[in-house]
């Protein structure tokens, strides 16, 4: 799909931006251009502007200059503007969907679905925008009143990876604006046009120029290190790898700049034997494939108990045996690519090593015979904890199938991780329910469900997997600083 294509499908051929966002200036012209292709295709759907440490301290700039009115105003009057870019979003889901599949190769229904996500948090903050709270304390000494002040932080600086392009923005910016800050984005440079869609639907829903920039660039050390290190910039939002979240903490740590983290995961996914299988294998396979496997939540170990092994392996096989791997603009298909050679290298990587460990492939297992970077989905049997595939986060169409024993034997292997991100379990017990909730050392636990992600709750991990939470009514307190003012001579 060239990008003639791309656009004929658009009712809002305008949507489609070649150009960076500094402050009101759509830029197009730089020295360099890099391409943006279809991961399906491999065709060249656009070209941007590679931009670099001028252009990001210019955005920095504006940012700080625009971000002291936009803070003046009332919690209402933000929420209106937001309410309007949600109201937008939504009006125009099918042309950021198609823009999303294009650039990222998910499945358009996926695409569609993380849209309304995406938007679902700019919704979100529009009503919070309303409800910024601090306190009145009773005072220590009887002149005193004790006041607690939330304020925004100020510049806020995001760096977003590829593969839901939208919706990682979505959760940043919609809370940043929502308390008073500004913001600049520095998307994937695989994935930016859904960041400048959406930054083009923020201006048309009145959001006064320079409080949103978008930087589109490869050089994502470089604009990363003016990110962390500018002193005008008083926030880090990161979503990606625990690897690069480690380099931007401490390139952080240099100013003692405010971070989140939200970094990488390593599922587990437990099935106890008195666990629904059906239900199991129906959320096993949300919290595996969707997405092809790319997202930080994915199931990436699934420990099933002795009793239930072979029939829940049996179903699960059947299941993933139904999709339908192509081209995500493709009727029925509902499983893209992967993003890239490199996404694929790792995936065999996983698959050869636990196939030399003792595993063995249910179904699946080699590149798909649709070539380009398509997968086949992948069930392992026989996985044990020694292979790199209980270690490492996959990020891809790989199922691989633990047996357990005990509660208590499965608490402990899940736990074995550096990560604590997302995990899952299917059990009818109460009381099993309840020890294991409890006893899963993870920011997120889902109970008789492969599907927790929405804007309602707090979203993040513990350990090696980040710092702060993403939506929910907390989702605005890492955009704000508490101020204490002691009130005296009362
Ligand atoms: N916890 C969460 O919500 C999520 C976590 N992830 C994790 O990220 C990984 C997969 O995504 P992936 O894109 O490969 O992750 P990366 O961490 O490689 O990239 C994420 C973003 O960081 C940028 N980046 C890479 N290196 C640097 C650097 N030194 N300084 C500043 N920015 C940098 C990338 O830019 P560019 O690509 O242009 O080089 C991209 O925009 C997995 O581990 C996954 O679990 C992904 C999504 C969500
Ligand atoms: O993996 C990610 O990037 C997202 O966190 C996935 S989710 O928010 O849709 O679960």
């Amino acid at each position: 799909m060239t990008e003639n294509t791309l656009k004929n499908r658009l009712d809002r051929q305008d949507l489609l931006v070649e150009a960076a966002l500094i402050g009101e200036n759509w830029v197009s012209e730089a020295e360099q251009r890099f391409d943006v292709t279809n991961p399906s295709t491999g065709e060249v759907i656009a070209q941007l502007p590679d931009m670099g440490l001028e252009q990001a301290r210019e955005a920095i700039r504006v940012a700080e200059n625009a971000r002291h009115d936009w803070a003046a105003r009332t919690g209402k009057e933000r929420s209106q503007v937001l309410r309007k870019w949600y109201d937008l979003m939504v009006a125009h889901a099918d042309d950021l969907a198609a823009i999303l599949t294009a650039e990222m190769g998910k499945p358009l229904a996926e695409a569609k679905g993380e849209i309304l996500y995406g938007a679902g948090y700019i919704e979100w903050f529009a009503e919070e925008a309303k409800r910024i709270y601090g306190d009145i304390i009773t005072g220590h000494q009887p002149d005193k009143r004790i006041l607690v002040l939330k304020q925004p932080v100020g510049v806020v600086a995001s760096i977003t990876p590829w593969n839901f392009p939208n919706a990682m923005i979505a959760r940043k910016v919609g809370p940043a604006l929502a308390v008073g800050c500004s913001f600049v984005a520095r998307p994937a440079a695989e994935t930016p046009l859904s960041a400048l869609a959406m930054a083009k639907l923020a201006l048309e829903a009145g959001l006064p120029a320079g409080l949103f920039s978008v930087i589109t660039s490869t050089a994502s050390s470089d604009i990363g290190l003016e990110f962390c290190s500018n002193p005008l910039v008083r926030k880090l939002t990161f979503t990606g790898s625990t690897g690069v979240g480690k380099i931007l903490m401490a390139q952080s740590a240099q100013q003692v700049q405010k971070t989140s983290m939200e970094l990488g995961g390593n599922a587990p996914f437990i099935v106890f034997d008195d666990a629904d299988l059906d239900a199991a294998v129906e959320g096993a396979m949300v919290s595996k494939f969707r997405n092809n496997g790319q997202t930080c939540v994915c199931a990436n170990r699934i420990y099933v108990q002795s009793g239930v092994y072979e029939a829940f392996a049996e179903k699960l096989v059947a299941a993933v045996e139904k999709i339908q791997v192509g081209d995500g603009f493709e009727t029925g298909v509902t499983a893209g690519p992967l993003i890239s050679e490199k996404a694929v290298k790792k995936v065999k990587g996983h698959i050869h090593d636990a196939l030399f460990k003792g595993g063995a492939v249910a179904t699946g297992g080699a590149p798909h015979d649709r070539g380009g970077t398509f997968f086949e989905p992948t069930v392992i049997v026989g996985a044990t904890a020694e292979m790199q595939i209980a270690r490492e986060e996959t990020f891809g169409p790989v199922a691989p199938l633990f047996k357990f024993d005990t509660v208590d034997d499965v608490i402990a292997l899940a736990n074995a991780t550096e990560f604590g991100l997302a995990s899952y379990f299917y059990a009818q017990d109460l009381s099993r329910v309840w020890q294991v909730a409890e006893a899963l050392d993870y920011g997120m636990v889902g109970v008789n469900t492969g599907l927790i992600s929405t804007e309602l709750a707090p979203f993040g991990g513990v350990k090696q997997s980040g710092q702060g939470r993403e939506g929910s009514k907390y989702g605005c307190d890492d955009y704000l600083e508490i101020k204490y003012v002691c009130l005296g001579g009362v």
